[in-house]
């Protein structure tokens, strides 16, 4: 007998197709992205790398709806991205937290800016907290916790909105060694608890081969007079416990080296 799938929910899928960004006036601007195809399946953690000025920010600009795009289609679960939305949470290496709210406030700003009631946003709030570990920390101001407790404030943020797709550009970027390692553990947790797609720029290829199923190289970039592309796509066959010390692991990471220095 057939077996029958689960629905699959595609709510954080990407598309995008020949995707071109130009900066000021097209033919006269900066060409920042050119002929840019990517899909990505939803509930996938992809990170992106290049070397700086390659357009990654850009891309994720773009998926966020910060930005528009110049050509091509940019699509996030199947619609065309317009704009900002809460179902695509965006963090950022500064933070981002209103330093005159608490975590907890801070945390349900989101839900309460989309009129869920106040009861249910503290509710929500409280369940994303204590994913990031935070709830001892609930109603302490963000100038009172150390970098890393921010950035999981920040995640925790987004998280309240449930986004169905979460982009994150350069987030642990800020941190020292040992709290960006366990910032990265839990995100890997949060991942497979929540089934967000993840889209994750970084500079470090370390982070990105320990964290996603994919790697975007990205080449390029107007400083070498052409525009940003995707050099290729590599996966990370390494299963769900990976150790940066293991040579398959290191194998992985010096191929994406390479790549990255080929097109730099
Ligand atoms: N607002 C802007 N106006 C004009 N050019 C821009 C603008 N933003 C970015 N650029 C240019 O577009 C290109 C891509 O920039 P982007 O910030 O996306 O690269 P990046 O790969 O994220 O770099 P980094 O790793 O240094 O953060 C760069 O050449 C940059 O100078």
């Amino acid at each position: 007998m057939a077996r029958i799938e689960p629905p699959v929910p595609l709510e954080g899928q990407v598309r995008i197709e020949q995707m071109a960004k130009w900066y000021g006036p097209v033919g006269e601007g900066v060409e920042a992205l050119g002929g840019l195809n990517l899909d990505v399946p939803a509930g996938e953690f992809l990170a992106v790398v290049g070397a700086s000025g390659c357009g990654k920010s850009t891309l994720l600009r773009i998926l966020a709806g910060f930005e528009d795009h110049t050509d091509g289609q940019v699509e996030v679960g199947g619609a065309p991205v317009t704009g900002p939305s809460p179902r695509r949470g965006v963090v950022f290496q500064d933070y981002g937290l209103f330093p005159w709210l608490t975590v907890s406030e801070n945390v349900r700003y989101g839900p309460r800016q989309r009129r869920v009631p106040r009861r249910r946003a503290k509710e929500i709030a409280a369940r994303y907290i204590e994913t990031v570990g935070l709830s001892r920390f609930a109603d302490r101001f963000p100038g009172e916790l150390s970098g890393g407790m921010q950035q999981r404030v920040a995640i925790a943020r987004v998280l309240a909105n449930e986004p169905a797709l979460l982009l994150m550009d350069e987030p642990f970027g800020a941190l020292d060694a040992l709290t960006r390692t366990s910032m990265q553990h839990e995100l890997k947790r949060i991942h497979a608890e929540t089934s967000a797609t993840v889209v994750f720029v970084t500079h470090s290829i370390e982070e990105a081969v320990y964290l996603a199923d994919r790697v975007v190289v990205m080449t390029g970039g107007p400083s070498h007079g052409v525009p940003g592309r995707i050099e290729k796509i590599v996966d990370v066959d390494l299963g769900d416990h990976r150790d940066v010390n293991a040579p398959d692991f290191n194998a992985i990471e010096r191929a994406i080296s390479d790549l990255v220095h080929v097109g730099a």
